[in-house]
């Protein structure tokens, strides 16, 4: 049985997840951490302030994490003092706190961190790459439509694209959005959009001269992400301590 405790747990990827774990036959869902008490599948829900007494009760195997930033860098703290394995969903970081996240898990806790934990979108990353490798000289653009409560922009995903494309292409300027008079050069653009309850949608368009390819993936329901997050869970208990992404989970 591997046993989860879920942070985030009263918000929609929490809810998510903990109906997966609650139905999963190896799986045992011990309880929540959010900013406030309540419940979970009958499990007990605990206030933030609370996690390190929580989960020297609880003793869970992995913390799944999907809050914001910094209550992420929190609990990842608390996660690694208490031995705790991680999945960590949240995005939004500063390069400081990937800094210190790393310090927190490398060498103590293994912990699967992934902007996006949906089989697609990890798919639609290594064709990006692909098409990046042939593709250098077309204009690129990318584009991400999230629903009017994502308190992040660019998305983690976009971001995570956004750093394939440097990998493979050298770093090249980013332009968030255009106004007035441009010009273009070999800059990226880079464009958000928020309304409604889009689920989430990525794409990358490569425009050459007569033609283009645009390579694009559309979340319908965030069941897509929670499965991958409880898949990482079952994936990552008992690994070496360090950081793993979703590609390690997927043998990608
Ligand atoms: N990697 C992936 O596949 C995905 C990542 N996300 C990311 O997950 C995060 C959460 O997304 P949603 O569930 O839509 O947001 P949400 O706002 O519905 O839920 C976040 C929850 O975290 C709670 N929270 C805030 N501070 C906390 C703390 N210190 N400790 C514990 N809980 C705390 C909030 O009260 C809320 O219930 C975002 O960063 C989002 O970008 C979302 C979907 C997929
Ligand atoms: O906040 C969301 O909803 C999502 N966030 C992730 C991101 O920032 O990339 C993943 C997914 O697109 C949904």
């Amino acid at each position: 049985m591997v046993k989860v405790v879920i942070s985030g747990a009263l918000g929609r990827m929490g809810t998510n997840i903990g109906r997966i774990v609650d139905e999963a036959p190896d799986m045992e869902l011990v309880g929540g951490i959010d900013v406030r008490e309540g419940t979970l599948f009958g499990t007990e829900v605990v206030p933030a302030a609370e996690i390190d007494a929580f989960l020297k009760e609880k003793k869970p195997d992995a913390l799944i994490d999907f809050t914001v930033a910094a209550a992420a860098v929190e609990n990842i703290k608390a996660a690694a003092r208490n031995d705790v394995a991680l999945i960590v969903g949240t995005t939004g970081f500063s390069p400081e706190q990937r800094t210190t996240i790393a310090s927190a898990v490398e060498g103590h806790v293994p912990a699967v961190i992934s902007s996006n934990f949906s089989v697609g979108v990890n798919i639609f990353w290594k064709l990006v790459r692909e098409a990046a490798r042939e593709l250098g000289d077309y204009d690129i653009e990318v584009t991400e439509a999230h629903h009017r409560y994502k308190k992040d922009a660019p998305s983690g995903t976009a971001k995570t694209i956004l750093e394939i494309l440097d990998q493979e292409l050298g770093s090249r300027e980013k332009v968030y959005g255009r106004v007035g008079e441009t010009e273009r050069k070999d800059e990226i653009g880079v464009h958000v959009i928020r309304g409604g309850d889009i689920v989430g949608d990525h794409s990358v368009l490569f425009a050459g001269n007569f033609e283009c390819i645009e390579i694009s993936h559309r979340a319908y329901d965030r069941a897509v992400f929670a499965q991958g997050a409880v898949r990482a869970a079952r994936w990552v208990v008992g690994r070496e301590p360090r950081i793993y992404d979703m590609q390690d989970v997927l043998g990608l």
